[in-house]
């Protein structure tokens, strides 16, 4: 591929994502595939969508002397600006004059003569002069939000919730690269075995502290790999791989997974299985119920069911206490994911995560009854906001005295997580900067004999 063909390649899925609302990693995977790239094109390229969409707001605030009235610019002239500002300040290994002669070109390919002068008169004038530096901002909240590309809102938000310290450390954080893992299907192969044969073809990986079926990938591209195509391992967040070490499972264990698709954690619950038992897996659409199926076929599990439901409606489907571990991974604002998903910091508002904590709620209110006394149910997300966390499974306690948190919970958690920071009476916060992890929230709560004896 050209770099010219990139670069529009590039300037193609910002405005899709920018403007349409699409899915970052969605589209991404979606190009690479079309296009069939090399490893070194894919990489450029998702250096610069990611890159740009990254450090959108530091970007305009930085070209902000050159181009004052940014909104009255056509959408696609806006993110080519981005993006070639963001090759030229950010990434040392691409040439000035290649960023700015491509932006140029494309310019006069889509637009006319007068669009490609205010192109290469801005790009000019950031190689002459530099940018706008945003670390004079006085008001601390603003200086976070334009420094780090976070929408302000977010950044006040976090710093009402988790202090200023926090804040800042993670907003940094979320800029940075997110570490590749994945899960061994131990059922196939051991970690060790795995380490061996990926090194073979000079993929380095080393254990994770956090899961056992864990490894993090130091270098070498995973993507491609044999030992990931026919499913021996799966690429996973350690973060999500915590829920399937803290369930508390055994062989012959039935488990509900309401939200499971693309079905990372229900694959994961099957291999705790040892494929022994059985995991019946639900989710809203169809579609995505197929693809946890999907996952099951490829990783060679048995005991996975997946359809497609609404889990609000499960006390409909389903028999009262005839599952021995439930888990809600719930549909969540994923602000703990945006180093993954980082158009999800321009899309998601201040209002959804109230939208999403009434389904939250409705969604625990339903699976309750389906436990087993004695039974455990992990709630998680991956966002960080206390209203779908902590405040969450707050509620749920205060409606459910049935239930309460399961008195090991802590004490399971791995060791260096055990007193951390993140650790509150209703479960785990994990924060990006704490274990280079995504964001995410978890809690492991137990259905109660006595209280269940005498309902
Ligand atoms: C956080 S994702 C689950 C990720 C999954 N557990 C995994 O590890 O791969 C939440 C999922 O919940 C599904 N969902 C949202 N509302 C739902 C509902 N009312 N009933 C069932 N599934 C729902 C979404 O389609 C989405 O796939």
């Amino acid at each position: 591929m050209t770099k010219f063909v990139l670069r529009e390649s590039a300037l193609n899925l910002l405005e899709r994502i920018g403007e349409q609302g699409g899915y970052s990693h969605v589209l991404l995977d979606q190009e690479m595939n079309k296009r069939r790239l090399s490893a070194k094109d894919g990489a450029l390229l998702t250096e610069i969508v990611y890159g740009t969409l990254q450090n959108k707001r530091k970007i305009q605030f930085q070209i902000q002397p050159y181009v004052a009235k940014q909104k009255k610019i056509k959408p696609w002239v806006k993110w080519l600006l981005y993006m070639s500002v963001y090759q030229m300040v950010y990434l040392e290994r691409i040439p000035d004059h290649a960023a700015i002669h491509e932006a140029v070109e494309i310019s006069k390919k889509r637009g006319h003569k007068g669009i490609s002068s205010l192109m290469n008169g801005v790009l000019r004038n950031v190689q002459r002069k530099g940018v706008q530096d945003p670390s004079t901002i006085e008001a601390k909240a603003v200086r976070i939000s334009i420094e780090t590309s976070h929408p302000e809102w977010l950044v006040s938000r976090w710093v009402e919730q988790y202090g200023w310290e926090v804040t800042e450390a993670m907003c940094h954080q979320n800029l940075k690269r997110l570490p590749m893992s994945v899960r061994v299907q131990p059922l196939r192969i051991s970690r060790d075995e795995a380490i061996t044969n990926l090194k073979e073809r000079h993929i380095t990986a080393i254990k994770s502290s956090v899961s056992e079926q864990g490894l993090l990938i130091e270098e070498g591209r995973i993507i491609d790999d044999r030992l990931f195509t026919e499913g021996f391992l799966t690429i996973q967040d350690q973060s999500s791989m915590l829920v399937g070490e803290m369930m508390d499972l055994k062989p012959g264990l039935t488990v509900l997974d309401a939200c499971s698709a693309p079905g990372g954690k229900t694959t994961h619950i099957a291999e705790k299985l040892e494929d022994q038992g059985s995991v019946i897996a639900y989710d809203l659409h169809g579609k995505k119920a197929k693809l946890v199926n999907d996952k099951a076929t490829l990783l060679q599990l048995q005991s996975i069911e997946a359809r497609q439901a609404d889990s609000r409606q499960l006390h409909d489907l389903h028999e009262r206490e005839t599952f021995d571990r439930i888990l809600l991974d719930a549909p969540c604002s994923g602000l703990g994911v945006l180093r993954g998903k980082p158009d999800i910091k321009y899309h998601k508002s201040e209002s959804d995560i109230f939208a999403l904590r009434k389904i939250q709620d409705e969604l625990l209110h339903s699976v309750a009854p389906l436990l087993k006394v004695e039974g455990k149910l992990v709630y998680s997300t991956c966002t960080v906001d206390r209203h779908e966390n902590e405040e969450a499974v707050k509620q749920f306690l205060t409606n459910h005295h049935e239930f309460e948190l399961d008195p090991t919970f802590a004490e399971d958690l791995p060791e260096e997580m055990q007193g951390s920071a993140g650790h509150t009476a209703y479960g785990i916060q994990l924060f990006p900067h704490q274990w280079d992890t995504d964001g995410f929230f978890l809690t492991r709560l137990v259905k109660k004999k006595e209280v269940s004896d005498r309902q």
